[in-house]
């Protein structure tokens, strides 16, 4: 399979060819600005040293400072960083957030570390990466497998490192520390807004409506519960280990409950601990579950879900990418051609890194927040740049995705412009 990165790129020389904005511009988007790859020792609590790979690479930071999440997960990789924080870049553009793009990740299964390793990898991390980052500079959060607990030892390690308390480094903290209101469901609150929005444009009534989600971590399983109290029917989840089925939908909120890190959902339901009242269950795989006939579909896990090889068994409605990437742009065209409308990741997970830039301001200015406040704020966000993209879309008679892409990219080439080119050579110096 191509670079996830090269990718990513070709939606951005689809939407390229509706703006105007300058040869320097568009040819600066294409890299990354900066990429940093590190080794991390760590002592194992049977007395090994063990080095883990880390990487974190700072796309573009014309906008302002870069942002974005840190992954702990067995696949990471420098390609899959720099394709994260290219999309950080344009999800802040599209959210009109003054930040920049950035991703970091580490090369590990934390679920075979102990709390202690955990801890210890998230302080080396933060060790090797301190030149990098900084409240003016780049601002990391959490992202798969990273949570509040760990975002805290993060911003300590900072804090120690640099003799200053610093809870402005990172965003996603615990509520003790200097967390917002709000941002443990922002992610799936913020995708919850989108789709409300977009869906009231096909008179879609929730009761009739059909849904089925990919990954019940943060994200997916926020999205699921907002769903389901809002009367939609999820008919289907899944976690890495594989997924469930009910024809007359889940019942979310006691899933909810039982579900833990370590309890797959199989577990919870096949044990009985939750739905043994619920007689026509059944366990599926999670690429049933991507072909199920539904209305909606969420993936909310990882990137390259919907591929060239499973594309033409999609058979849902809508998609609503709550993952970064979850589609190839390959099976993009092939969906459209379906007649699927795909609503992009760059808008439709935009609420986590908002309520982080909320975070932010609020560590700056001393002033906190209360849960009404970021949520009414997020949705004001939300449902307003959804709307000027759906307008762009059918102005321009394109898919959401490239209309994203087209409202990020004019902000994104005035902030070049404005600029100007900074070249090294044009001085003749
Ligand atoms: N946490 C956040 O604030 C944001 C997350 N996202 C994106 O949302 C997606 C999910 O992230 P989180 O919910 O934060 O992660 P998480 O770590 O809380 O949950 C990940 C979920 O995906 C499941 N999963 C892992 N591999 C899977 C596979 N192969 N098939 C099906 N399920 C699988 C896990 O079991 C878990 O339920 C990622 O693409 C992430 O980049 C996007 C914006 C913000
Ligand atoms: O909250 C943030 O700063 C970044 C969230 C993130 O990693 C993402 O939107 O993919």
């Amino acid at each position: 399979m191509a670079s996830i990165l090269s990718d990513a790129n070709r939606r951005l020389e689809r939407a390229l060819k509706y703006v105007s904005i300058s040869e320097d511009a568009s040819e600066r988007l294409r890299y990354p600005k900066a990429s940093l790859t590190v080794s991390i020792p760590v002592r194992m609590d049977d007395g090994r040293l063990k080095v883990f790979q880390g990487y974190r690479v700072r796309y573009d930071d014309t906008r302002g400072p870069t942002k974005g999440g840190i992954r702990f997960h067995p696949d990471v990789n420098l390609d899959e960083v720099q394709s994260l924080a290219f999309w950080m870049t344009f999800k802040c553009a599209a959210l009109n957030l003054p930040l920049g793009g950035a991703k970091g990740g580490v090369t590990v299964n934390p679920k075979e570390l102990s709390k202690f390793e955990l801890e210890r990898l998230s302080r080396g991390y933060i060790d090797a990466i301190a030149n990098f980052i900084g409240p003016d500079v780049d601002i990391p959060a959490p992202d798969v497998y990273t949570n509040p607990m760990i975002m805290g030892w993060m911003m300590d390690q900072y804090s120690i490192i640099y003799r200053k308390l610093s809870p402005a480094v990172i965003t996603g903290k615990p509520l003790s520390m200097g967390g917002s209101q709000g941002r443990d469901t922002a992610t799936g609150t913020g995708a919850f807004y989108v789709l409300q929005a977009m869906m009231a444009k096909f008179d879609r009534i929730p009761q009739n409506t059909t849904v089925a989600v990919q990954g019940f971590g943060n994200a997916g399983s926020v999205i699921a519960r907002l769903l389901f109290d809002a009367g939609y029917k999820v008919v289907a989840i899944s976690d890495s280990q594989g997924g469930i089925y009910t024809p007359s939908g889940l019942d979310i909120p006691s899933i909810q409950q039982f579900k833990t890190s370590t309890r797959s959902l199989q577990a919870v339901y096949c044990e009985g601990t939750v739905c043994n009242t619920v007689n026509d269950h059944t366990t599926i795989t999670n690429d049933e579950l991507l072909a199920l006939d539904v209305d909606i579909l969420i993936p909310a896990a990882l990137e390259n879900q919907i591929t060239a090889e499973n594309a033409n068994a999609i058979q849902a409605r809508y998609i609503f990418e709550v993952a970064n990437g979850p589609i190839t742009s390959e099976a993009d065209d092939m969906l459209s051609a379906k007649g699927i409308y795909v609503f992009p990741d760059i808008l439709v997970n935009a609420g986590g890194v908002t309520v982080s830039y909320f975070e932010w301001v609020q560590n700056r200015s001393g002033l906190y927040w209360s849960v009404e406040d970021v949520n009414a704020r997020l949705k004001t966000m939300m449902v307003t740049e959804g709307e000027c993209i759906w307008k762009i879309a059918q102005d321009l008679d394109i898919r959401p995705r490239t209309a994203a892409y087209v409202h990020a990219l004019e902000r994104l080439g005035d902030a070049l412009n404005a600029k100007g080119t900074r070249d090294y050579y044009v001085s003749g110096i």
